[in-house]
C-alpha cells in the first residue's frame, strides 16, 4: 500500500486576479460557478494555469473565459498556499488595475464590487490571507473571526 503523506501531494497552481477600481479602491469579487467545489463561495476571479503558461497569461485566458474582460496591467504581488480536502493549492496573487472590455459573467457566476471587510460570505479559506493584507495597507482592522464558516458549510 502506497501512503502519500501531505507533504508529498502534488500543488495545483493557481492564477487569481485582485482587480482593484481606480476611481474608490473597491475590489471585485466573484462567486464560485456551480459544478465546482465550494460553488456559491466568494473568491477572486481566477483559475488554474495550464501546461507551459506563465501567471499572467493564465489570469488573462481565465479573465477572457471567466467576465468577458481583457487585462492590460497585472503584477504578481504574494504567493500562498492553502490545503483543502480537494487539493493542495498555490496561489499566485496579482494585483490588477486595468482592464478592458465590459464585465459578462459567462459562467452564471456572481460579481461584486467590495470594500473592506468584505460583506459576501461565505469567503473560501485561501483567500484570507491575501484580505489580511489589503486590510493592512490599507490601515484598517483584520478580524478572520467574521470569515469564520459554519461547521455545516465546510
Ligand atoms: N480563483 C480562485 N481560487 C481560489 C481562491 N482562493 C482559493 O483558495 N482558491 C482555490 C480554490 C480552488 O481549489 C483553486 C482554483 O481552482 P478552480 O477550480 O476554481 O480553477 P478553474 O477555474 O481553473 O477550474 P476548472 O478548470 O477545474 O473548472 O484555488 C480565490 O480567491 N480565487
Amino acid at each position: 500500500m502506497t501512503v502519500t503523506t501531505p507533504a508529498e501531494r502534488k500543488h495545483t497552481e493557481v492564477a487569481v486576479g485582485v482587480l482593484i477600481r481606480e476611481s474608490d479602491g473597491a475590489l471585485l469579487i466573484t462567486s464560485r460557478p456551480e459544478g465546482k467545489p465550494r460553488a456559491g463561495w466568494w473568491e477572486f476571479p481566477g483559475g488554474k494555469l495550464e501546461a507551459g503558461e506563465t501567471v499572467e497569461q493564465a489570469l488573462r485566458r481565465e479573465l477572457q473565459e471567466e467576465l468577458g474582460i481583457t487585462i492590460t496591467n497585472c503584477m504578481v504581488w504574494k504567493v500562498t498556499e492553502h490545503a483543502y480536502s480537494h487539493a493542495l493549492v498555490r496561489l499566485h496573487w496579482c494585483k490588477v488595475t486595468q482592464w478592458q472590455g465590459d464585465f459578462e459573467m459567462r459562467e452564471g457566476q456572481q460579481m461584486a464590487w467590495q470594500q473592506l471587510p468584505l460583506q459576501v460570505r461565505p469567503v473560501l479559506e485561501g483567500s484570507l490571507p491575501v484580505l489580511q493584507w489589503l486590510s493592512e495597507e490599507r490601515g484598517l482592522p483584520f478580524d478572520a473571526s467574521v470569515y469564520a464558516v459554519p461547521e455545516l458549510q465546510k
